[in-house]
């Protein structure tokens, strides 16, 4: 770590090392200033969801992103009735969601349905359920109006469902999708969908989605592929496997197979035993995608984290098994993308340096599109491979996103923290 450090501060110096991270931490802290929608282009083209009655604007290089601008932070007065819910429930309100009940911890000791009440999220994760008030860390989100009764949130045998508290003056207005053309537009941070391009899937290919779950991804590679050809769909935990095969269908998507299955034992051992779902024999994909478990450290907002140290570090050996399985199943000639929602030099740059260093079947490969900023030094890659990976930096323009850069200008480093590799084993 002393070495990264150095190397770090060698090479951007260390006041602009420093200024960059307290950049980073309070763009982190705010959402990214428009909604990103991918459109369906295997069941339309991009330009028929102007059927929506919200400004949208296609974006000036990638074909099926549509973007939306956010409004805000507004100017929004606080009321004497409190609601709070948690960290994530908080986060996606900043980002156009109502809360939902599952979400609330606290509220006010009488409230009834129809009660306007102010929205606060618990940063630290200190507030208990079924509270009537709460003294902790805690940041306005905007007010809203109770869909239900406290005793409904908190009182029941069955825990409530459905939405508890409808935003109605949010800080950050955002348009909402809930609903609305489900099968023609999917919400996706912008990052993410220029995964789905850098992987390049043709038509009739094989792929294999190794971390898949709610499969945002999939879904695009099998659209990518206007759904001809097989994409494998893994995710160790299993009620997620649902949620990718929803997503699957209610896009229209035939070609999606999903498997509850750990990716780290993909790998069959007996190569002559085919069979339809995991484990695979070696060499049986043309592309596999590994968007891996992660520290999550470049989600936006993320107004405060109660992981620790360790829970951050442990990610790396995980990556690196999942890795070995991804090359092991990749075709010669075949194309392995890496990617991660995290910043950590740990969990991307050094990641690669190890790959790169640990399987020399595997070179580094140019990405389109290559709309992020490059690798960041300090894992000992030379500048040549820095150029070829993407990384989504959003404290780089943070000051100049501020100001009013026309979208979709600002879109492309106005993101979410992101990570891209594209390897070809060779
Ligand atoms: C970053 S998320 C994937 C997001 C997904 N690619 C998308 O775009 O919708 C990482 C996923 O990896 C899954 N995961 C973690 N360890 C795994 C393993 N050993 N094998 C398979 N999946 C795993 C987690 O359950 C989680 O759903």
């Amino acid at each position: 770590i002393t070495k990264m450090r150095r190397l770090v501060l060698t090479a951007v110096g260390h006041q602009e090392a420093e200024h960059r991270f307290h950049k980073l931490l309070s763009c982190l802290s705010h959402p990214p200033s428009y909604t990103c929608v991918r459109a369906s282009t295997h069941l339309m083209c991009s330009s028929s969801a102007e059927e929506v009655s919200v400004q949208i604007l296609p974006h000036p290089r990638i074909a099926d992103v549509l973007i939306l601008p956010v409004e805000g932070p507004r100017p929004v007065k606080q009321l004497s009735s409190e609601v709070v819910v948690g960290a994530q429930c908080g986060s996606a309100v900043l980002r156009g969601a109502h809360v939902f009940a599952p979400g609330i911890l606290g509220s006010p000791k009488y409230m009834k349905a129809g009660d306007l009440v102010s929205v606060f999220s618990d940063l630290e994760g200190r507030c208990t359920r079924g509270a009537t008030s709460f003294q902790g860390k805690k940041v306005f989100v905007g007010n809203g109006v109770a869909e239900m009764d406290r005793s409904t949130i908190f009182c029941t045998d069955e825990p409530a469902r459905g939405i508890g508290i409808r935003m109605v003056e949010p800080l950050y207005r955002s348009p909402s999708f809930d609903g609305v053309l489900p099968s023609l537009v999917f919400l996706q941070n912008l990052p993410s969908v220029v995964v789905g391009h850098v992987l390049g899937p043709r038509p009739g290919e094989r792929i294999l989605d190794m971390c898949a779950a709610p499969g945002g991804k999939t879904c695009h590679i099998a659209a990518l592929m206007g759904d001809q050809g097989e994409v494998v769909a893994l995710d160790r935990i299993r009620n997620k496997i649902d949620r990718i095969r929803q997503n699957a269908q209610m896009l229209h998507l035939q070609s999606v197979q999903a498997h509850c299955f750990n990716s780290t034992q993909a790998v069959s051992s007996d190569p002559a035993q085919e069979t339809e779902g995991p484990p695979f024999p070696p060499e049986s994909f043309d592309r596999v995608l590994l968007d891996a478990p992660c520290s999550g450290l470049g989600q936006r907002p993320n107004m405060g984290s109660t992981w620790s140290l360790k829970e951050i570090c442990s990610y790396q050996p995980l990556q690196r098994k999942l890795f070995h399985a991804a090359v092991r199943l990749l075709k010669k000639g075949g194309v392995l993308v890496y990617s991660t929602c995290t910043v950590t030099l740990a969990e991307n740059e050094e990641q690669v340096a190890w790959a790169l260093d640990t399987f020399p079947c595997l070179s580094l490969q140019p990405q389109e599109p290559h709309i992020g900023a490059e690798g960041m030094p300090g894992a000992g890659l030379p500048p040549e491979q820095l150029r070829l990976l993407q990384r989504f930096s959003p404290e780089l323009s943070w000051e100049q996103t501020e100001t009013t850069a026309p979208l979709p200008c600002r879109a492309d480093s106005d993101t979410i923290g992101f990570f891209i590799a594209k390897f070809l084993k060779n």
